[in-house]
């Protein structure tokens, strides 16, 4: 199969007797944008006032993601930063917004404590593909954390939300422990036999390539056509672009983000590796004519307020904004 740039692929169909090419006309779909203020705040060394957390995910909710991952539900003492989060789900205003509301989760007692709030649609479930990982950031086996899930899927069920999976660590980690597609491919099929319906491949350190997100994007999806993939990355600025058209060449049109790629998991690694800026997101859609309903002057507005709240310069956006020309301009000379 082929495809060109008008929408469409060329497909090569065989019967018995013949074999031929026709041009089909394909949907372009839209993006599914999940903005993650809560991966930015979580490992956030100042504690960000309560109200002024409300304020800056009130401006969120105006800006036509379709998932806001904002809340979590997790031990005080491991994530103090979201200690919060009840009070802010609280006071979250759904009003004006088609936005689902996440909440991050680690434990049946976590997923209890965030369904208690209308305003949580959906609870995410970090599940690591490194069972290192899944100790350190868990406390738990990867048996002992698929185990609680599908108890967490029986609640979930019966209050009418959603679960969605993060797959931590899929495309490898930091560890020393191998690495392999079939490792995904493995969790990938038992998560498909209980039901789940949503998973993240979520490069927690940053550790994929575009070589990796390809690979992976290319064999896991195909095979579970019941459920809904996307990208969670995390990385640094410069290689955002390359990251994002890895998966996307792929057929991925769901992406994880956060403004300016502040934020990560403060339990993967000692330095935080920053998440994927959204404002990458917006020009890697525009670059590729994908289409989004984003409201980029509200975009701007939230901006606005998480300048306030991380401290990132004017300068600093420049010098970001410079260089991603630069690049560009790289790419057609
Ligand atoms: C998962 C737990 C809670 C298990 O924690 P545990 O140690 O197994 O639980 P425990 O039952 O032994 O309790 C330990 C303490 O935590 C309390 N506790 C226990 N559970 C809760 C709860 N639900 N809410 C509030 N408090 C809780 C509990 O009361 C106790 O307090 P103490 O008695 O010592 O005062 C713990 O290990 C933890 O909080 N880990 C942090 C997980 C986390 O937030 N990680 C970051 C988010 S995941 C992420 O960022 C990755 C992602 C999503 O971006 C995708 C990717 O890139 O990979």
């Amino acid at each position: 199969m082929f495809e060109n740039q008008n929408n469409g692929r060329f497909v090569c169909y065989e019967t018995k007797q013949f074999s031929f090419i026709i041009f089909e006309k394909i949907q372009k779909q839209k993006m599914f944008l999940t903005e993650c203020p809560r991966d930015a705040m979580q490992g956030w060394g100042e504690f960000i006032p309560t109200d002024k957390k409300i304020d800056y995910i009130n401006s969120l909710m105006d800006v036509g993601f379709d998932v806001l991952d904002c809340l979590s539900f997790v031990s005080p003492k491991a994530i103090p930063q979201m200690a919060d989060s009840a009070e802010v789900a609280e006071n979250i205003d759904k009003s004006r917004s088609n936005t689902k509301v996440s909440a991050i989760i680690g434990n049946y007692r976590g997923a209890e404590k965030a369904l208690k709030h209308q305003s949580v649609d959906i609870i995410g479930f970090p599940f690591s593909i490194s069972e290192t990982f899944q100790h350190r950031n868990t406390n738990k086996s990867q048996e002992e954390a698929f185990n609680e899930i599908i108890r967490m899927l029986e609640l979930v069920k019966s209050e009418n939300r959603q679960l969605n999976i993060y797959f931590s660590m899929a495309f490898g980690n930091p560890y020393g422990e191998m690495w392999k597609w079939e490792d995904v491919d493995f969790w990938a099929q038992r998560f498909s036999e209980i039901g789940i319906k949503d998973i993240l491949l979520s490069d927690t350190t940053g550790v994929a390539t575009p070589e990796t997100i390809a690979l992976l994007f290319e064999k896991i999806p195909a095979k579970y056509p019941e459920i809904n993939f996307g990208g969670h990355f995390h990385n640094r600025y410069e290689d955002s672009y390359s990251k994002l058209k890895a998966a996307y060449d792929q057929g991925c049109r769901r992406f994880d983000s956060a403004i300016k790629g502040i934020g990560g998991c403060p339990m993967a690694k000692d330095d935080l590796v920053g998440n994927m800026p959204t404002e990458q997101v917006i020009n890697f859609m525009s670059v590729e004519k994908a289409e989004h309903k984003l409201n980029l002057l509200n975009f701007e507005s939230a901006y606005n307020k998480a300048k306030d709240i991380f401290h990132f310069q004017l300068k600093q956006i420049k010098d970001d904004f410079k260089n991603y020309i630069y690049r560009r301009l790289k790419m057609y000379c």
